[in-house]
């Protein structure tokens, strides 16, 4: 049997699922900030659901870490997640700060479905079963299509309105994208290694985060349904 070739893996799964990973990255919702049309109600809905699921995302995060910490040959695994985790205590403070900015309650926002959706998913990721290779795959793909999708709107011709350009700053610049692409290295790496069946289940776990993105800016532009 000839074998496959599996190095640069997320480079061939994303040009495989292209229609998929567009969907996530340029939805209608990050276009509409690009372009400056977007409704403040939908950037409000978006930051107090997006701040619940920063909350569910770093104890996400920190299951991660400590797979990596247990399964991984590289110690520089290790270096960037943490670096991840630990950029979400400042990420918190800023949704606090942009909450109060924008008269958005933290304390009494409702769970919408499709965030409930999304934090479930990311508690059945954090089951000591699941291998490094899927996690770290969809911990990639998280944090990836906020990077594709908020640099849009800081590229030179977009006309994103200036209150929502720290926003878009924090996922959107290049240090963030430097973080994204570590991780990217890093989940090839893993896949190289990985076997048959998980990979299967790496990119099974990669669309299942496209479409929960894709869930979560409808729900974001579209409100309470
Ligand atoms: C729904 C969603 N996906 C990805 C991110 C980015 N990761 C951490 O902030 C996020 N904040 N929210």
């Amino acid at each position: 049997m000839v074998p496959v070739k599996k190095s640069g893996m997320i480079d061939r799964w994303v040009k495989k699922h292209l229609v998929l990973y567009t969907g996530a990255t340029s939805h209608p919702f990050i276009l509409s900030i690009r372009d400056g049309t977007i409704d403040f109600s939908s950037f409000k809905r978006w930051l107090g659901q997006d701040y619940i699921f920063v909350r569910e995302f770093v104890p996400f995060t920190a299951s991660v870490l400590l797979k990596a910490s247990k399964n991984s040959d590289d110690s520089s695994d290790m270096e960037v997640i943490l670096s991840g985790l630990a950029s979400l205590s400042d990420e918190i403070s800023w949704f606090k700060q942009e909450a109060a900015k924008w008269d958005v309650p933290l304390s009494d926002v409702i769970v919408h479905k499709s965030n409930q959706n999304y934090c479930r998913f990311l508690e059945s990721l954090m089951l000591p079963e699941l291998e490094y290779s899927v996690v770290v795959t969809a911990l990639w793909a998280i944090e990836t299509v906020y990077q594709e999708s908020f640099s849009h709107c800081l590229e030179d011709d977009s006309k994103t309105p200036p209150e929502l350009l720290e926003a878009c700053k924090r996922w959107g610049s290049e240090g963030f994208g430097e973080f994204c692409r570590s991780l990217q290295n890093i989940v090839n790496q893993c896949l190289e290694k990985a076997s048959e069946e998980e990979l299967i289940k790496a990119e099974v776990t990669f669309l299942r985060v496209l479409e929960l993105e894709i869930e979560f800016w409808n729900m974001s532009q579209e409100g309470a349904k």
